[in-house]
């Protein structure tokens, strides 16, 4: 599997976090940013990320910015990405089971990264559970 990682300044301490641990992981990472705490705006990687996933050059894609709600918006914006922002590991579960999400989000200043690592792995590991969640992610894309 191939991630793309996307990250805004306030994310960005938790994006090298989790770049470390799906290459601990030997998954394949491509990172579009940012690359340091510098000031950066957050639509920019958000629309990064969302694209890498829909053009193929990655499986599936992780964004972070503060709180995790403006790179997520941004994320959603790109047609066919179902970025879901999760503060725990039921709901990464879930985002994957029943929404097929393929981008998480993550907040750096608001989850710690022990616990936003259990989150990836949650979401990395869970499948899309098909059957009658199939019908609404059609309608979503459609
Ligand atoms: O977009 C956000 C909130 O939805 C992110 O948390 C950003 O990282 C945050 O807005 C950046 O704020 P800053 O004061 O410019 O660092």
């Amino acid at each position: 599997m191939k991630i793309a990682i996307a990250s805004d300044h306030g994310g960005y301490q938790l994006k090298e976090e989790i770049k470390k641990y799906l290459e601990g992981r030997n998954i394949e990472v491509v990172d579009l940013g940012t690359n340091s705490e510098e000031s950066v705006d957050y639509p920019i990687y958000g629309k990064a990320c969302g694209e890498a996933v829909m053009s193929g050059k990655a499986d599936r894609g992780i964004v972070c910015c503060g709180t995790g709600i403006g790179i997520s918006i941004a994320a959603n914006k790109v047609k066919g990405i179902r970025c879901a922002l999760c503060t725990d590991v039921h709901m990464a579960e879930m985002s994957r089971k029943h929404n097929d999400s393929n981008v998480l989000s993550l907040g750096g200043r608001t989850t710690p990264v022990d616990k936003a690592l259990e989150i990836v792995g949650a979401w990395l590991d869970t499948e899309f559970e098909g059957g009658r969640h199939q019908r609404r992610v059609d309608m979503l894309n459609a």
